[in-house]
């Protein structure tokens, strides 16, 4: 039975992936703790490939931190770049599949139309940097990586916006949130699915693909759904960017288009609105 080794299993994504192979009883995934798989510790990955002789492995570890980045370069690039490069260094070593996770934050423009894996980058933050540096070294060490850009993550595990906005929502009743940033929520969920449905099929199709829930959305259209679904009596109201000041910059526009990823690996795609219902649904259990 070919083994996968998860790195990051802690975090956010980790745990999604940690929740979808034990509902669906796959066989063979491996869930170290962040201190026996410190991606910075190249003796200590090698320790894990000799020990588990994976086919896969897969990089959920990220510094992810948007605005703390910009003051923590340093770090961010060590786990970002550096940490993907010893990655993909052991996988090219030990002939094992490197599934890596990056961000729409690599792009940074003002289009108005989905971008797809050719679509120039501009990242605008550190950690946009950061991821985009991560993205360019794995190629030039390894053939056999699957790097799935994703952006605006959530899941009933870890931090992220949905659980903030619910707080400080009922917190303080009423909340503004930026409408001059567009993208898409993506349940980390189906992102996990998507992972090992792709491992599953082992498919030799490796390359760049871009994955996000279906549709487009604001922060404040997404802040607005979260609320209502919930049904919190929350008043959401819409701010432009400039009203809310951040360390990091982020992209005016990042959908994403899926075509090569539903096309290429047959993945299918559930719209971000159905797949925060199914989150809320679980969290207000
Ligand atoms: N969250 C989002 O909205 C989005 C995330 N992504 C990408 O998806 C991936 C998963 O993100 P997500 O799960 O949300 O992020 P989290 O921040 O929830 O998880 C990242 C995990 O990486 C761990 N980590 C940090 N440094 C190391 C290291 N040196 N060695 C091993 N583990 C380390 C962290 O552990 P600790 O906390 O102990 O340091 C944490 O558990 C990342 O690549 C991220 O860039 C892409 C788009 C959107
Ligand atoms: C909490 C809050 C945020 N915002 C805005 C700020 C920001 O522009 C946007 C998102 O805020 P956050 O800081 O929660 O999310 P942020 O950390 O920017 O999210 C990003 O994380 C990284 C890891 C990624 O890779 C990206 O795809 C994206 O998901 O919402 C408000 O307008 N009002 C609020 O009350």
């Amino acid at each position: 039975m070919s083994k996968t080794i998860v790195f990051g299993a802690s975090g956010q994504l980790g745990q999604c992936l940690k929740k979808v192979v034990e509902d669906h009883s796959l066989d063979g995934y491996i869930f170290p703790d962040r201190a026996e798989a410190d991606i910075l510790n190249v003796a200590a990955i090698e320790a894990l490939f000799k020990k588990y002789n994976p086919a896969y492995c897969i990089n959920c570890a990220a510094y992810t931190a948007v605005d703390k980045a910009e003051s923590d370069e340093q770090t961010a690039f060590a786990i970002n770049k550096t940490g993907a490069e010893n990655l993909a260094d052991l996988c090219s070593a030990y002939n094992v599949v490197l599934v890596h996770i990056s961000t729409d934050f690599v792009f940074g423009g003002t289009a108005d139309m989905p971008l797809n894996e050719l679509s120039a980058t501009r990242p605008l933050s550190i950690y946009g940097e950061s991821k985009l540096a991560g993205e360019r070294v794995i190629p030039t060490v390894l053939n056999k990586y699957f790097i799935l850009r994703t952006g605006w993550l959530y899941s009933e595990y870890g931090n992220n916006f949905v659980k903030t906005i619910l707080r400080i929502g009922k917190e303080r009743g009423e909340i503004k949130v930026i409408n001059d940033q567009i993208g898409t929520p993506t349940y980390a969920m189906d992102l996990a699915a998507a992972i090992t449905q792709i491992i599953g099929s082992g498919s030799n199709k490796y390359g760049l693909y871009h994955y996000a829930n279906e549709g487009t959305a604001t922060w404040f259209d997404f802040a607005t759904a979260i609320h209502q679904i919930a049904g919190t009596g929350v008043t959401v109201l819409p701010i432009p960017t400039s009203e809310y000041p951040t360390p990091a910059k982020r992209p005016v526009y990042s959908v994403m288009d899926k075509s090569k990823i539903k096309q290429a690996l047959t993945i299918t795609i559930a719209d971000w609105k159905d797949s925060l219902r199914v989150c809320l649904s679980k969290l207000t259990q």
